[in-house]
């Protein structure tokens, strides 16, 4: 069964600590933590010392997508701070093996994201070197956005070679997860879904949770 990792973009920044804890009570598998950088998107969130602060109010793995430049400057950081999974840009990244082996030397799970344009042949070479791969199904900034259809393409395309070539990366989804495109990510070989509008505007998120695995 799919799992699912509640984008924390959409929770109330107020009051972080009980928005962490209601996830976890409500059957999240993983928090999906959005660093951005006001440069390689166009948005600012946070960094390390949030992730710090909320660290010891859940056992669930953190997932963090680091929508920044220079990340390998910061990946030491983010370790300390709690992560248990680093995401980098493929687009923001010039020595992606190397960015992808310092994750790797601290212990952590390394995953490399792919923006909606960018194609899988881009990270065909290091396919077997990555414990993740995250397709962005919007264009990254922002939450509330809508599901560009065609990104199910690359899902496919990247459950066939996992397949094909006998490897173990997780495939990951994130952008405009709701009932509907939930169901086609999973029908395509995605093992992890993203979603924070779609949780964090739902009467009751144990429920949206179970919709988003098709759980019922
Ligand atoms: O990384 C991002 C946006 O850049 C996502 O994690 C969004 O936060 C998902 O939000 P929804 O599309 O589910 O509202």
């Amino acid at each position: 069964m799919a799992k699912v990792a509640p984008s924390i973009l959409s929770a109330d920044f107020s009051n972080l600590k009980e928005e962490i804890i209601s996830l976890e009570q409500s059957g999240a598998d993983y928090i999906h933590i959005d660093v951005m950088d006001g440069h390689f998107v166009p948005n600012i969130t946070f960094g390390p010392p949030v992730i710090k602060a909320i660290r010891p109010h859940t056992t669930l793995p953190f997932d963090v997508h680091l929508m920044i430049e220079h990340p390998d400057r910061y990946i030491e950081d983010f370790v300390n701070a709690g992560a248990d999974l680093i995401s980098v840009h493929a687009e923001a990244c010039t020595h992606l093996h190397r960015t992808i082996s310092l994750i790797k030397s601290y212990g952590k799970k390394a995953g490399v994201v792919l923006n909606p344009h960018t194609s899988i042949e881009f990270i065909k070479h290091i396919l077997g070197d990555i414990d993740l791969v995250l397709i962005m199904s919007v264009n990254p900034g922002f939450g509330g956005q809508s599901f560009i259809p065609n990104t199910i393409n690359k899902i496919t395309e990247l459950n066939k070679i996992r397949n094909e070539q006998g490897l173990n990366y997780i495939i990951e989804v994130d952008g405009g997860v709701n009932e509907e495109t939930s169901k086609r990510c999973i029908n395509a070989g995605t093992d992890l879904l993203v979603a924070g509008s779609f949780i964090f505007k739902s009467k009751n998120r144990e429920q949206a949770i179970k919709v988003l695995k098709h759980d019922y």
